[in-house]
């Protein structure tokens, strides 16, 4: 039977989200493992001022593609942008665009989604929802598709403790819901949405489940699979380790431990805290891409693509290892040394919130104030609550997640595809990875040079200076008001000194009797 690669070779590939984070790397390794794929058709919109042409000559300078480079300077050749905003009607593809997909198209990996927690429901239903239906309607026009491979998430079905590879019954009948918010403006919706999501944690996972029911409802004449991935982390290996570009999920939170700005977090030591690899999800999804197409299972194959199941780590542990590296490796112009707890317990995290999170916030604004400037702290600390407070259902509890058919996909594998499309994560050294992670968003998200970590660390010594100044400061305050001032607190105090005392001469000369 034909290798991965062979079989990817002289095949046109349709993707979706190919300007995110998962959706590069996808390309990347297409690009690099299968370097006979004929073309890539990506669907992108002009975002923020740039045209699609634009973004897309930015998107191939990237770093990522810089093996790919090597390999082959011409290989924007390839890429075939198609201009598409998927929120609007027939995924406001043109006609001859149109036509050129349904003739020329063999495989679809549908990434685009809007993965921010705090999306507005009928925007969420709208891009993750309606827009996975308009692909699924395109795709069966395709003349020589072969297979569909959707992206969803492990955490679609977070309201239950056990989650097996299968499409669990929707919420609410889809269509339903789309008909019904239509007439709909948006405060309603926005006052309806916490009972419709019910005992969901917010209208991405809600809508990325009602994703998984259209793709089951219109996988009648197509050859579908499902990835739901965990929590996407930074490469393990490929193209190199610890890419990453962006601050979603844990990565803006180890940035923001690493610039000493949160120093607390409500979640579990004993959770197990599933990352998984980008590079293990993109190997998996094309290994699928190509099992799909080759062997046509009869079903919707969902293939849950996470860690925890085969080798766990806790969040305790990445707390550890974060720390450790942040310190060793120390980030540019930290707020406060690196120093972050998290907690399962409600009251603490509550209290260092308000001595190590707006206590210290507020000090520096007034200085800020007092020095002319415009202060900035406060709103960076507001902007990092409200973040924690979306996440922290993520990193409290956890789930169990069957992954069968990620087990099954290994097997079915030849050695060498094994080795070139790699996701056996039992092979993942967690201390390692997470070096290379925190390496990584100080090298490709914060765009800092290795070369400066001395010069971080004298800043980290600075701080610390400060620290043990303002600590003697503060002692000498508390000291002139409330010690100095009162007979009763100096009686406590000349009392406390002098036990001290005691018990320090008789502990010398108990040691000078025993030697
Ligand atoms: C040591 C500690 C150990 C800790 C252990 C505990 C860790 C727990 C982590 C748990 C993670 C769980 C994730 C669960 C994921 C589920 C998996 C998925 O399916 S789905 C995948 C997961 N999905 C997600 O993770 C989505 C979650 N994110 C969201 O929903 C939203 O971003 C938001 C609501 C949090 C903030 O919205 P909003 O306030 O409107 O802010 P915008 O977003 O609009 O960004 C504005 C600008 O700020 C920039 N920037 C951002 N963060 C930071 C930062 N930390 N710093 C600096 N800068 C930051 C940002 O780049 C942007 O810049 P620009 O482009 O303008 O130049
Ligand atoms: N990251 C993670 O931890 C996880 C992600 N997933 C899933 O993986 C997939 C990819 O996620 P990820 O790469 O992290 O997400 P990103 O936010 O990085 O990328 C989203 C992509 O969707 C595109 N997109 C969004 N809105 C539109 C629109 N209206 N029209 C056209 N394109 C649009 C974006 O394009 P543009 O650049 O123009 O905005 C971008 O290319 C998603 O389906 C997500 O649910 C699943 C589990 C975890």
């Amino acid at each position: 039977m034909a290798s991965i690669s062979e079989w990817y070779a002289g095949k046109n590939v349709l993707i979706t989200g190919a300007t995110g984070f998962m959706g590069k790397v996808l390309m990347e390794k297409l690009l690099r493992s299968c370097p006979d794929v004929k073309a890539l058709y990506i669907l992108v919109r002009p975002k923020a001022g740039q045209s699609m042409s634009e973004r897309v000559q930015d998107m191939m300078k990237c770093k990522l593609f810089d093996r790919v480079r090597e390999d082959n300077p011409d290989f924007h050749q390839k890429i075939v942008p198609i201009s598409s905003e998927l929120t609007q009607p027939g995924l406001a593809i043109s006609p001859e665009d149109v036509k050129t997909l349904t003739s020329c198209i063999h495989i679809v990996f549908h990434c685009a989604a809007t993965i921010r927690f705090d999306e507005a429901l009928k925007h969420a239903l709208q891009l993750n929802v309606i827009s996975t239906q308009q692909l699924l309607s395109l795709a069966q026009q395709m003349q020589q598709l072969q297979a569909f491979i959707h992206i969803s998430t492990a955490y679609a079905n977070c309201n239950r403790r056990h989650i097996d590879e299968v499409i669990y019954p929707p919420p609410v009948e889809p269509k339903k819901l789309i008909d019904s918010l239509e007439w709909m403006d948006d405060s309603m919706v926005c006052d309806l949405t916490p009972r419709l999501i019910g005992d969901r944690p917010n209208t991405y996972t809600y809508t990325k489940a009602l994703a998984e029911c259209v793709v089951q409802q219109e996988s009648g004449r197509l050859n579908i699979a499902i990835i739901r991935p965990s929590i996407v982390g930074a490469s393990w290996q490929e193209p190199f380790p610890g890419w990453i570009d962006n601050f979603n999920g844990p990565s803006g939170i180890f940035i923001a431990a690493g610039k000493g700005i949160l120093r607390t977090m409500r979640a579990s030591n004993d959770a197990v805290a599933d990352l998984i690899p980008v590079d293990v999800v993109i190997n998996l999804t094309l290994a699928a891409g190509w099992y799909t197409a080759v062997h046509r299972p009869k079903t919707v194959l969902v293939y849950n693509c996470t860690t925890g199941g085969i080798n766990p780590f806790h969040w305790g542990e990445i707390e550890h290892h974060v720390m450790s590296t942040f310190k060793r490796n120390p980030l540019e112009q930290a707020f406060r040394r690196p120093n972050a707890n998290i907690t399962s317990n409600y009251l603490i995290n509550q209290y260092w919130t308000l001595v190590s999170h707006k206590f210290p916030a507020l000090l520096y604004d007034l200085i800020l104030r007092l020095s002319g400037q415009k202060p900035q702290m406060m709103r960076i600390f507001n902007r990092l609550h409200k973040a924690i407070g979306l996440l922290e259902y993520f990193s409290s509890q956890d789930w169990e997640w069957n992954s069968d058919n990620m087990n099954m996909l290994m097997n079915q594998l030849s050695a060498e595809d094994r080795r070139t499309f790699n996701f056996d994560v039992r092979q993942l050294n967690w201390p390692e990875y997470i070096e290379n992670y925190c390496i990584g968003t100080k090298k490709y998200v914060l765009n800092e040079d290795m070369s400066d970590i001395p010069a971080a660390r004298q800043h980290l010594r600075k701080l610390r200076n400060i620290r043990y100044t303002f600590n003697t400061l503060l002692l000498v305050f508390i000291w002139r008001v409330f010690i100095a001032r009162s007979q009763m607190a100096r009686n406590i105090w000349y009392f406390v000194v002098s036990l001290c005392f005691k018990f320090l001469s008789y502990f010398r000369a108990s040691s000078t009797l025993t030697q």
